[in-house]
């Protein structure tokens, strides 16, 4: 697991070695770190020798990093240049750095736009105006230089700990920013890395480790990513005495004479997802179309039977399929058992959820919730301000709901009323599909199913992870992201990182999951 901090927790880990007056120490492996990664970057370009280097410097530590790393790739002898973004930056770096021959430049009010162009011709540019000192964002010259080099689109750009103007706790981003490829963060993850905004801010993250790791509070941390190896150890698999009831009966009441499609591809998904058996309840003509695709789901017409956790909502519509939805919702509270609640259901929640119903709302329909909330107060929340502070919002809403709740994006939160939050983005844009939603709701279902009381023993799974098993549904709706997520990466990858459909994402969750479940098996002490 992937664990990522505040920009306090890293810095109240750092704090016994400052104390101790080995904060030269940190800055000079975090400098190195980041110049190693800068000439991997260059290597891979084949742009290495001769290659130009500007490092944009401001005036706390995050700018000493900078300095420190071009003086580096100075003696490597790169043509190094330092646009300063403030009247004093670190000294002792800024020695180091003319001392290598470096060459220095000073932003003034008048000669942004300038430096911009010039930056923008250099082999790589090192952003190092704002660490995890910031508060806000960048203001005047160097607000303009970003906003210029931004759009006139640089080489490469490495941040240096983080993009500047990003919340290292939060995500949350202070515009402009410039957009880096690489972004190499010292002594642990920033959470503000691994969530929206920031994480589409970020590029690919590197971690340079500098000694202040065995301090950070790994059992508490602000983000959680399961990787691969995590899915391998939680996905379920049948035994030899299983049979179908054992392993998880899901009911689903999904689509409607308008959207049928929504119930096609929740209840093939379900199914591929692995799940003993699949109950579809909706509409005949919506049925037939359900078992032509999935001959293996039953219809119910009537009474749906016994079931181990329900998917409710996606493409329902109108008052007979709402009616049921409704129905499914009261039998899933009288007895206690899982829910994957999404799209048109979220409107049928009851005052308080438990924590194993699972609302899987975008951010449109997330806003829409939170406004539904007696709880939420006066002020409307919009779609644009649960994307610019998703973190924050999927936390209120599972706070305020009682349930786990996850919030659909390019990064996947999953909040669990606990308070603790997993992160997932394994997908790909192409994933922004019509359907692709309900494909993750069917996984989401098998999986709940999966894992419901008297189906699954696998409290030791999330111990072993550190998990208490009552954050057991939050890890389950990110396995699921997860699975949804690479399931949509390797169908795009088969057709060379082209588009995809939803019926596509569906196709390669089997392969997704054996894959993992099998690299995992051989891997076990
Ligand atoms: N601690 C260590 O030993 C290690 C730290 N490390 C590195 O240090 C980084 C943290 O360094 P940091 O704490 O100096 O903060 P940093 O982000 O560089 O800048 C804050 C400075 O900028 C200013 N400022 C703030 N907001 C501003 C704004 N909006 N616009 C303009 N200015 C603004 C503010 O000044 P003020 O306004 O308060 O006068 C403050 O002085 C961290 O990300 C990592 O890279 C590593 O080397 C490992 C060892
Ligand atoms: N840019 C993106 N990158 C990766 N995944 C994405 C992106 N946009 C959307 N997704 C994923 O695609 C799915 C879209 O779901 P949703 O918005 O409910 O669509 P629909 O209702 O059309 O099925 C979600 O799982 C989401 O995480
Ligand atoms: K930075």
């Amino acid at each position: 697991m992937i664990s990522a901090f505040t920009g306090q927790q890293i810095r109240d880990a750092e704090q016994p070695l400052l104390d101790s007056g080995e904060g030269a120490v940190l800055m000079q492996r975090a400098a190195y770190g980041l110049a190693q990664a800068v000439i991997r970057e260059l290597k891979k370009k084949r742009r290495l020798a001769g290659a130009s280097v500007t490092v944009l410097a401001g005036k706390g530590n995050n700018g000493g990093d900078g300095l420190y790393a071009a003086a580096y790739l100075a003696r490597r002898g790169m043509r190094s240049t330092a646009v300063l973004a403030a009247d004093s930056v670190h000294a002792e770096a800024l020695a180091a750095f003319r001392a290598a021959g470096g060459r220095v430049l000073q932003l003034g009010t008048s000669n942004a736009e300038e430096l911009a162009v010039l930056c923008a011709g250099e082999d790589v540019i090192i952003d190092a105006l704002l660490g995890t000192g910031a508060r806000g964002g960048l203001r005047d010259a160097p607000a303009e230089l970003i906003a210029a080099l931004q759009e006139l689109g640089p080489r490469l750009v490495v941040a240096c700990d983080v993009p500047s103007g990003l919340d290292a706790g939060t995500g949350e981003v202070h515009w402009p920013v410039l957009d880096a490829d690489v972004t190499v963060t010292f002594g642990g993850f920033k959470a503000g890395l691994l969530t929206d905004p920031g994480e589409g801010c970020a590029g690919r993250v590197e971690l340079v480790r500098i000694g202040i790791e065995s301090a950070l509070p790994e059992q508490a941390p602000e983000l959680r990513r399961l990787t691969g190896r995590d899915l391998g150890a939680l996905l379920p698999r049948p035994g030899r005495r299983s049979h179908k009831y054992s392993r998880g009966v899901l009911g689903v009441v999904a689509g409607s004479s308008r959207f049928s499609g929504a119930a096609v591809l929740g209840v093939h998904a379900a199914a591929l997802a692995g799940v003993g058996m699949v109950r579809y309840i909706g509409p005949e003509p919506a049925a037939r179309m359900v078992l032509s695709r999935t001959p293996e789901a039953l219809w119910e017409s009537g009474d749906p039977g016994r079931v181990q956790a329900w998917v409710v909502g996606p493409g329902v519509d109108g008052e007979e399929q709402l009616g049921r939805a409704g129905a499914a919702v009261e039998v899933a509270l009288g007895n206690d058992l899982p829910v994957v609640v999404d799209a048109g259901a979220l409107s049928l929640l009851p005052e308080r959820c438990p924590p194993h119903w699972i609302l899987t709302p975008h951010a449109g329909e997330l806003a829409s919730l939170l406004d539904s909330l007696p709880s939420t107060g006066e002020v409307a929340v919009t779609r644009a301000d649960v994307e610019s502070r998703p973190l924050h919002f999927v936390r209120q809403a599972a706070q305020q709901t009682g349930a786990t709740v996850l919030l659909k994006g390019a990064t996947t939160l999953v909040a669990s009323p606990s308070g603790i939050v997993f992160s997932q983005s394994e997908g790909t844009p192409w994933m922004a599909t019509a359907g692709s939603g309900d494909v993750l709701a069917g996984v989401l279902g098998a999986l709940v199913a999966q894992a419901a009381d008297g189906i699954a023993d696998d409290d030791a799974a999330y111990a072993g992870l550190g998990l208490d098993p009552a954050d057991r549904w939050a890890a389950v709706a990110a396995v699921a992201a997860s699975v949804h997520g690479r399931a949509g990466t390797v169908a795009s990858a088969a057709c060379d990182g082209g588009p995809l459909t939803a019926s596509a994402i569906a196709a390669a969750v089997p392969g997704v999951i054996g894959s993992l479940s099998a690299e995992y098996d051989r891997t076990i002490p």
